[in-house]
């Protein structure tokens, strides 16, 4: 059985305890993970302390970090197809979409190196002549991460990348399912040079590492990306030490087709956006709201797609649909589906898992017309798309914005006004127009709602990552004044 160590204070080590990994594409154990539990969180969280006040990393220029970063991004890309496999095994995120997913990673460590010296402070017009005005943009602190399993070197990426570039010290927590990855990236950070407490990576159980990593005195800041119950754990955990957070918790995200789409394109674009990643995705476009004088055409289209999709191993490059990463994930998809079907929503196809090992599910589409289904208004983070049609433009616009979510929405149509109008009236985060789970280091994603706060991507993620000191300088050699009165 493969093992895995921690990473603390620039060492590897075993964690306090070991738990099994299981490869969701059997079912059965194949690699030994190291588990943190309250101590060595607390050595992780101190190092970063230790390492943002003391040492090497203060020192540095934002340049140098730039080129520390470079350095990252470098070891990602040639090591993109180990990492790649990694993830597969211990995931079942297809090898098709790893492989493709952490070359591109390499390009977002690229992108915030680039920014780390393009962090500017400012210089204030103050109202007060004798006074010279600035405000410093320092780093946030010690940042906790938590991720989830899917997409992890993307989602942990999209954190340390923007982290790193403002000078911030970490502690991330990978996902107790499938940590495989970020521990081996965590070889890459040593060998990029990083000085040591600045990364430090663990894994473990939610309640006895997340918990203990969120609620830690020595945390400033919690980025978060998972579900939203687990988020309200994260949020009640940082009334103790006060940290600030961003929250990146999925969605149910509506996907518009209008009459008027090119129906085949539109159809490619819903199977990326609900069966790519076998459905685990934050902004899957798991609600489809098509015009009603084409929903038969149109679900017919997508049955056939859905029907012809390659079910399989994710280590084969051929496979499209892999498993769910966990046996709780599957039973809760397929609990999901029974009861929408319970609650009127009539199968289209799907419906059922595989004969065979692993964690398999049929790409399934629910027709929930007429019904209550709750496939409407839950998210199943599967390969489960339920479908509901409308007559009018406003009609769409309501049921599309019919959601306590607000991540992603995509819209199908030829009409460049109305394009507009729906890209307005939508609310969530980002809205794809003729296109859908497109990304992009320079665009910043984040929902609305219970989708979360906060954006990743783009500079604006960078300076979140710092907070502004303000600092004044008098510029006078005249005695001060009056002492009791405020200047
Ligand atoms: N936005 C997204 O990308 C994701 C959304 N989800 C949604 O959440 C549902 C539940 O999935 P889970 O695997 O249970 O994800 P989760 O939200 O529980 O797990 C995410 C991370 O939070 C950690 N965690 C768990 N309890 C914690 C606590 N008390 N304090 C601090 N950290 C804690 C976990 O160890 C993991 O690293 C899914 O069915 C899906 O609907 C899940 C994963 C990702
Ligand atoms: C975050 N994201 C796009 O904006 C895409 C992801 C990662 C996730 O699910 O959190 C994806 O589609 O895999």
């Amino acid at each position: 059985m493969q093992r895995f160590q921690c990473y603390i204070d620039g060492e590897f080590g075993d964690g306090e305890a070991r738990f099994e990994s299981i490869d969701p594409a059997t079912g059965r154990a194949w690699a030994a993970m190291p588990e943190a539990r309250e101590a060595d969180v607390d050595r992780a969280v101190e190092a970063a302390h230790k390492a943002l006040y003391a040492g090497a990393w203060p020192k540095l220029t934002a340049t140098h970090r730039g080129k520390l970063l470079y350095k990252l991004a470098d070891l990602v890309a040639d090591n993109a197809g180990k990492l790649a496999e990694l993830e597969t095994r211990d995931t079942g995120k297809i090898i098709r979409e790893t492989s493709a997913q952490i070359a591109y990673v390499a390009d977002y460590y690229r992108y915030y190196a680039g920014i780390a010296d393009k962090i500017e402070g400012s210089y204030l017009p103050i109202d007060k002549p004798d006074m010279d005005v600035w405000l410093r943009r320092e780093p946030i602190g010690v940042v906790a991460m938590v991720v989830p399993w899917n997409s992890q070197l993307f989602l942990s990426a999209v954190k340390i990348g923007p982290a790193l570039a403002a000078g911030c010290t970490m502690v991330v927590k990978a996902s107790e399912d499938g940590p495989a990855p970020l521990l081996e990236f965590a070889r890459l950070v040593h060998e990029a040079g990083f000085p040591a407490g600045v990364v430090n990576i663990i894994t473990g159980f939610g309640p006895s590492c997340g918990a203990a990593l969120s609620r830690h005195p020595k945390v400033d800041h919690i980025a978060f990306t998972g579900g939203p119950e687990t988020a309200r754990h994260v949020v009640r955990n940082s009334s103790e030490n006060l940290a600030s957070t961003s929250l990146e918790l999925g969605g149910k995200s509506p996907f518009i087709v209008f009459a008027d789409a090119d129906l085949e394109s539109a159809a490619n674009a819903q199977v990326a956006g609900i069966f790519a990643a076998t459905g685990q995705s934050c902004v899957a476009g798991s609600r489809l709201i098509v015009e009603r004088s084409v929903k038969d055409r149109f679900l017919q289209i997508l049955k056939a797609k859905a029907e012809s999709i390659r079910v399989g191993s994710p280590l084969d490059m051929a496979t499209e649909v892999g498993p769910l990463a966990t046996q709780r994930q599957c039973d809760h998809v397929q609990a999901l589906v029974a009861r929408s079907l319970s609650a009127g929503a009539k199968l289209v196809t799907g419906g059922a898992a595989p004969e065979g090992a692993g964690f398999y599910y049929r790409p399934t589409i629910l027709d929930c017309d007429g019904s209550a289904s709750p496939s409407l208004d839950n998210e199943f983070f599967g390969p489960v798309l339920s479908v509901l049609s409308f007559e009018r433009e406003d009609e769409a616009l309501r049921l599309a914005n019919d959601t306590r979510y607000g991540l992603a929405a995509g819209v199908f149509t030829q009409n460049l006004t109305r394009a507009h109008r729906l890209m307005k009236g939508i609310r969530a985060g980002i809205v794809w127009v003729n296109t859908y789970r497109a990304v992009s280091p320079i665009a910043p994603f984040g929902g609305f709602g219970l989708s979360g706060h906060g954006r990743e991507g783009g500079m604006e993620a960078a300076l979140d990552y710092t907070r502004t000191k303000t600092v004044w300088l008098r510029t006078s050699d005249d005695p001060i004044p009056d002492p009791f009165v405020m200047r």
